[in-house]
């Protein structure tokens, strides 16, 4: 008969997961810590283990180490009411079968025993350590902490991920997880979002292009692809992507290797694809706007980010981090929700999701009078932020570089860097000169009318420009 052993400082736990195993007919030893359990391997070995992490005396995660490096192939459950990433990443890492966060439920433990018991599948090779700065992502709902499950499990395989889910509701952040507790975690991590850029120019911003592949390709220019080599490429927006792009991008995909556009030489790339949506795929390829091949191909394992709406319970926390987090960066003077705020807060609906909830933050750290912000405060604010979500999706585009830029500029300063001011205003600027000179096949009158500016101002910047770039 299979023999397990439970690990646990917490007699209750241990209790409880041992009567519920017994009674599925397992043989189940207790241990209250790590070193009795690894003075016992002398005496016989278990089947299966369920171990807690945090134990007076040796911790789960170093049992686990030793667990494996004495029986590699012994399954070990990892057992915490820390479901933080880095703790699933963490046992993953370690070799874990899998991680159990309590509270758990007990039927769901002696199913997980099952099927560790059952037959061993080939498991995902092991992993180097993850380096890197990682994303913050907040959540104590179910279903955020079963996701922080997976990210775990998902980061050591190299498997495409398609996330879907509403705008603002955290698929970059979960790419970049994603990314960052994997091993390729030192290598670039590359996002591009499909939507944002004009369709004639997202090939080229993929695959790169060549001096001269077209009007305004005036120097070689290396794609996305090329940029993420060894690391990960985020595909945002996906469903976005012009049917012959797909097509190509598939091609890409099945070879992993592609011409720049306008070039002959056949570049190699190693690229682990993580696309998001907003949108129901499974319909787009119903209507024949999106090519079925290509969803199979990025939809090898799905996460599904939750709505805002459907985890009211992690509002609180959100609220606080953002507003925090705004304060500090505006050196505003230190502001707090009474309960009342929080109540109304929690009882919005959130068409912007997360993103919605953290620009309101920012908008009270900047306006709010007192240094408490009470429900009536957030009326007229709330009504702002949702009527500009719901009233169009294309707000959420500029919402979205609005935040990328604060981002940006945050990290920027966190890093120490100065001069800020004058680097985003020339990106700013020739990002803006180019895409209207794309999108009028280089005409600069046409261009300047376009962005609302005199032709020779136009010329003037793209001249300044040019010399500081030395071209
Ligand atoms: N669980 C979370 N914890 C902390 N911050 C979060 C969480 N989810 C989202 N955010 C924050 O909300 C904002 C929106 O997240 P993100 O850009 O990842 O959403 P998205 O789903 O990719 O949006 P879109 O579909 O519009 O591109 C970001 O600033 C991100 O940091």
């Amino acid at each position: 008969m299979a023999d397990i052993w439970v690990i646990d400082d917490d007699r209750s736990v241990r209790f409880v997961l041992a009567e519920g195993l017994r009674e599925a007919g397992y043989s189940v030893r207790e241990f209250e810590g790590a070193r009795s359990a690894l003075a016992a391997l002398a005496s016989g070995t278990p089947s299966l283990v369920f171990t807690d992490v945090r134990m007076p005396e040796m911790d789960g995660l170093q049992l686990l180490d030793t667990l494996k490096s004495r029986r590699a192939d012994l399954p070990v459950v990892v057992m915490s009411a820390y479901t933080d990433i880095a703790s699933t990443a963490g046992a993953f890492k370690g070799g874990a079968h899998d991680f159990l966060s309590k509270p758990f439920d007990l039927d769901k433990a002696v199913e997980l025993a099952t099927r560790a018991l059952e037959p061993r599948r080939r498991e995902a090779p092991p992993a180097e350590t993850a380096t890197g700065s990682e994303p913050e992502l907040l959540g104590e709902a179910p279903a955020m902490r079963e996701l922080f499950r997976a990210i775990g499990r998902l980061s050591q395989a190299p498997l495409a991920v398609l996330i879907t889910g509403e705008t603002g509701t955290g698929k970059e952040l979960v790419a970049r997880a994603l990314h960052a507790h994997s091993p390729r975690a030192s290598q670039p991590f590359v996002a591009l979002n499909t939507a944002a850029i004009p369709s004639e120019l997202l090939e080229s911003e993929l695959f790169g292009h060549e001096a001269g592949a077209f009007t305004g390709a005036q120097r070689r220019h290396t794609g996305r692809f090329e940029q993420a080599d060894g690391g990960t490429l985020f595909l945002d927006e996906i469903g976005d992507m012009p049917l012959p792009l797909q097509t190509r991008l598939l091609r890409v995909l099945a070879e992993g290797e592609f011409f720049r556009v306008g070039g002959r030489e056949l570049i190699r790339v190693d690229v682990r694809v993580i696309a998001a949506t907003h949108q129901d795929l499974e319909s787009l390829v119903a209507q024949g706007r999106f090519r079925a091949d290509l969803l199979h191909r990025l939809d090898v394992v799905r996460l599904r980010m939750p709505p805002l709406r459907e985890r009211r319970e992690d509002i609180p926390a959100l609220a606080v981090r953002f507003l925090g987090q705004a304060t500090a960066q505006l050196a505003s003077s230190v502001k707090r929700f009474e309960k009342s705020a929080i109540a109304r807060l929690q009882a919005h609906d959130w068409p912007g999701n997360v993103r919605e909830l953290e620009n309101l933050c920012w908008r009270l750290a900047a306006l709010a009078p007192g240094e408490t912000i009470q429900a009536g405060d957030l009326q007229q604010a709330l009504g702002q932020t949702s009527a500009s979500y719901a009233a169009s999706s294309a707000q959420g585009e500029v919402d979205d570089w609005e935040s990328s830029l604060r981002r940006w500029a945050a990290r920027e300063l966190a890093s120490g860097a100065n001069g800020l001011y004058e680097t985003a205003h020339q990106r700013f600027e020739q990002i803006l000169m180019q895409t209207a000179l794309d999108a009028t096949g280089g005409h600069r009158q046409l261009a300047a009318k376009r962005l609302g500016l005199g032709r020779n101002t136009l010329t003037r910047k793209l001249g300044s420009s040019r010399q500081r770039r030395g071209g």
